[in-house]
């Protein structure tokens, strides 16, 4: 589909580890979104959750490896050379500096969606994107009052999307327990995670 003004999409995550739901979904945004670069930003120090359990390095190492294949994206270091938390509405700020005229499509799993009122100036984030929801089996659940459909203010647009059940909880729990990974995430991040025995006793 084309638009009237570039589209450049924005999507974040502390990718520990990236498996194949964000390959995907990182996939589908690109073509049904008329998408003209896709930015992946692994988080740096998150603004709503506890730590990520691996290094920055690690998940900026195995985000190169997970999304490498997909055409027109760009793993982008910047949320960790920022101070203080990840917020979501900085990085668009920068990025709205470095694509002037672009229109930005940030794009989010339900979960997420339905958290998105505790967001840090989230009504500035509806001004400064457009947002795509992907939606997520049991994010329902978290959903509160929110209308996820029609946000006062926002423009939403949703992503045609097979619910995908895979969690980076449950990899890190699965490699933990000395269980199998290899259907879950791209063969080289399953490689990376074993060369470099992560989640051992996550
Ligand atoms: N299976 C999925 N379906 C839809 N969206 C997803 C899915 N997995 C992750 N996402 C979305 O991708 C983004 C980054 O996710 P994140 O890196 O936190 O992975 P996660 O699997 O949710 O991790 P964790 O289990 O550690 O919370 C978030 O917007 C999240 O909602
Ligand atoms: O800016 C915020 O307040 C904010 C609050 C929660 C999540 N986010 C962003 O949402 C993305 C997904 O987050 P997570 O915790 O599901 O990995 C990631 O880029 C986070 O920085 C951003």
């Amino acid at each position: 589909m084309s638009h009237a003004q570039p589209r450049i999409g924005v999507f974040g995550g502390a990718f520990d580890p990236p498996h194949l739901a964000h390959v995907a979904l990182a996939g589908a945004a690109l073509t049904q979104l008329g998408l003209t670069r896709l930015h992946i930003l692994p988080t740096g120090r998150p603004a709503h959750r506890s730590r990520p359990v691996s290094a920055g390095e690690h998940r900026l190492a195995m985000a190169r490896l997970a999304f490498a294949e997909l055409p027109d994206v760009v793993v982008d270091a910047r949320e960790f050379a920022r101070s203080g938390p990840s917020y979501t509405v900085d990085t668009l700020d920068e990025l709205q500096g470095e694509y002037p005229g672009s229109q930005l499509v940030l794009i989010i799993g339900g979960d997420q969606a339905a958290a998105f009122p505790q967001w840090h100036r989230y009504q500035d984030i509806l001004h400064k994107a457009i947002i795509s929801v992907a939606g997520r089996e049991n994010s329902a659940k978290a959903g509160g009052l929110f209308e996820l459909q029609h946000p006062p203010g926002g423009r939403w647009e949703p992503l045609q999307w097979p619910l995908m059940s895979v969690s980076a909880t449950d990899i890190r729990w699965r490699v933990a327990s000395g269980l199998d990974i290899h259907h879950l995430v791209p063969a080289g991040v399953a490689r990376y995670i074993e060369q470099h025995h992560l989640y051992k006793s996550a």
